[in-house]
């Protein structure tokens, strides 16, 4: 599949003020650098756009996004890691500081990058269902990075926080609620679009300007840090892929996730 085919936006039947963004890398939409580039792209488009608003949800009928793509850390080329580090900075700022109205409906398991994705957004919608959705780095022996504890931050407590990600949690839906991880869950992906729309009717009557700079100075602590240390950030990750540890630790991850679906053939 081309990368121009990996995002696709589309109006929304009723308004076409309101951008549906769907993310088709099958089988598990996972972040490899042309899907973030692709991201990149259509952020930028819709920031100039006549859209007011964009729903990020996805293709596939179980995942909305399984998190970066461990292919691309595993034995990397180290060109290629800083081009996907990079890329992946981008597309968080971009989204977490859109002009747009931003909402996700997740229609399926969100971890890790998965979830940052989703806590970008302005709301959340998640379809019930044996899903998870959370920051469980450390689970696959790698630390998150700060800007995704602090987009956490911004979401749940940092109590609640902390606990999930030194553990590893991945919530279920029922549990993402209760913490305020997700704000409404849905009984499809249909209904968590319509429930994201809802959402994005509240600003109706607001004036775009004023609300997407009052968004963004609620903002701006959690982007300040990583727009001071970004070429840190890169370096930080490059070196973090080089320790024999990590590699060890995401060659196991990449086998258990392979042997768990041989064990369902
Ligand atoms: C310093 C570093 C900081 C890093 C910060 C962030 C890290 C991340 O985002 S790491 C990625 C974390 N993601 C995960 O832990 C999720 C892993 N995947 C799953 O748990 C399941 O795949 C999922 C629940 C999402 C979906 O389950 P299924 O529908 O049952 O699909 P399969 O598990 O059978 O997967 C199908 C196919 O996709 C491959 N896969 C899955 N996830 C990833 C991934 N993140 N990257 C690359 N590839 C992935 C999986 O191995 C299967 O491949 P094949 O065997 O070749 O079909």
């Amino acid at each position: 599949m081309s990368s121009q085919n990996l995002v696709t936006v589309t109006p929304d039947k009723d308004n076409d003020e309101i951008a549906i963004v769907t993310m088709q890398r099958p089988p598990v939409n996972s972040l490899n650098l042309e899907l973030l580039q692709a991201l990149s792209k259509t952020l930028d488009e819709l920031s100039t756009s006549d859209f007011r608003a964009m729903v990020l949800t996805s293709a596939s009928p179980t995942v909305f996004s399984a998190g970066l793509d461990i292919m691309e850390m595993y034995k990397p080329d180290l060109k290629r890691a800083e081009q996907f580090w990079s890329t992946l900075q981008d597309v968080w700022l971009k989204l977490f500081e859109s002009n747009l109205i931003t909402a996700a409906a997740i229609n399926g398991h969100a971890p890790a990058g998965g979830c940052l994705l989703a806590m970008s957004c302005e709301y959340r919608a998640m379809v019930s269902g044996k899903y998870s959705i959370g920051l469980n780095e450390t689970a696959l022996g790698i630390v998150a990075p700060r800007w995704f504890m602090d987009c956490m931050l911004n979401t749940i407590s940092q109590r609640e926080a902390e606990i999930a990600l030194t553990t590893g949690k991945l919530f279920s839906v029922e549990e993402a609620l209760k913490v305020g991880l997700i704000d409404e869950t849905a009984k499809d992906k249909e209904d968590a679009i319509n429930k994201c729309l809802g959402f994005i009717e509240k600003f109706e009557s607001i004036p775009p300007l004023p609300r997407s700079m009052t968004k963004q100075k609620f903002r701006a602590n959690g982007v300040q840090w990583l727009k001071a240390n970004k070429q840190a950030d890169i370096d930080e990750f490059v070196h973090f892929l080089k320790f024999p540890q990590v590699q060890q630790s995401l060659e196991m991850y990449i086998h258990m996730l392979k042997s768990k679906q041989n064990k369902s053939e």
